[in-house]
């Protein structure tokens, strides 16, 4: 496997939720607890930002143009980085303590997201979908961190994880109707290996795994067996996406840490990272609605 570069040093407190996109050459990306949606260019090293007045869990390129995104106040569209938020529905304003996480769009555009209860003394993390007329229904779920969040190439396995729980899910999925059955555990990390947090899903159809925790990303094959490991130099991967000019470089973001020694072992917690790979990825839907 080739190296891991240091694409953007210390950038984050908590890096999350990549995406290229193919037609800008970006990489937008958020930091959830800074409340920020950024740009990089990889190939300046440039990266520049959205500063929001609430935590940013997820977002998806919106095809109209800006993006759609999952705050802490629900579903909201963006007009671009220079502003422009429009808030849409709030599923959970019974749950203020509770926040969307990971999200991304399925096959159709149709934007899902689910939701993270941080007290985890309840199963009420959800994911939702916001479909191209910007209803919400609810999707699946039960879960302490909604994460993981990823389809197989061809659309018909949705994959997700809970994160505290280190299990992925794998159901069938309906494209056209948007519709979840036969959830079904597709692999359970062992305590101590890390925790699945967010992933991608390559050309190939294996599922590449962020392990909070461990300080690594896995790739998992469509049998649910791990096949190869990238070490990172960070304890905390959140998230994973494939971009670049021909969609075979890895990007991978971290979580910052506060715990001295951690940093001291981990001094680039926090940053961004990047790998090129022999495998390409999937290009990301953008929200149709
Ligand atoms: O990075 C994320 O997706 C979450 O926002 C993080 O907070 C992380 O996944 C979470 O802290 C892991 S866990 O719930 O503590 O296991």
């Amino acid at each position: 496997m080739s190296e891991v570069i240091t694409a953007l040093a210390n950038c984050a407190q908590l890096a999350e939720c990549p995406r290229w996109d193919p037609e800008q050459q970006r990489l937008f990306w958020v930091d959830i607890d800074a409340g920020r949606l950024h740009a990089f260019d990889p190939k300046t090293g440039q990266d520049s930002y959205l500063q929001l007045d609430e935590e940013i869990g997820c977002f998806a390129v919106r095809e109209k143009g800006g993006f759609v995104a999952g705050l802490r106040s629900g579903f909201v569209t963006i007009d671009s980085l220079a502003g422009g938020i429009t808030p849409i529905a709030d599923p959970e304003q019974d749950k203020p303590h509770q926040r969307f996480n990971d999200g991304r769009c399925d096959p159709a555009g149709r934007f899902l997201a689910g939701t993270l209860n941080p007290n985890k003394d309840a199963y009420s993390g959800h994911y939702y979908t916001l479909d191209l007329d910007l209803s919400v229904r609810k999707l699946v779920g039960n879960n302490w961190t909604s994460n993981g969040l990823a389809f197989s190439p061809d659309g018909k396995t949705l994959y997700y994880s809970d994160t505290p729980r280190h299990v992925v899910f794998a159901c069938d999925y309906d494209v056209v109707t948007g519709a979840v059955t036969n959830q079904r555990e597709f692999i359970r990390f062992p305590h101590g290996f890390g925790r699945p947090d967010g992933a991608a899903v390559d050309s190939e159809g294996y599922y590449w795994s962020a392990l909070y925790g461990g300080g690594r990303v896995v790739r998992i094959s469509p049998a649910g067996k791990i096949v190869n490991t990238i070490t990172v130099p960070a304890k905390n991967p959140t998230m994973v996406a494939f971009g670049g000019e021909s969609m075979n470089t890895l990007f991978i973001t971290t979580a910052d840490t506060d715990y001295a020694p951690e940093k001291a072992q981990y001094p680039l917690s926090g940053s961004l990272f990047s790998v090129n790979l022999p495998v390409t990825g999937l290009i990301e839907p953008k929200f149709k609605g």
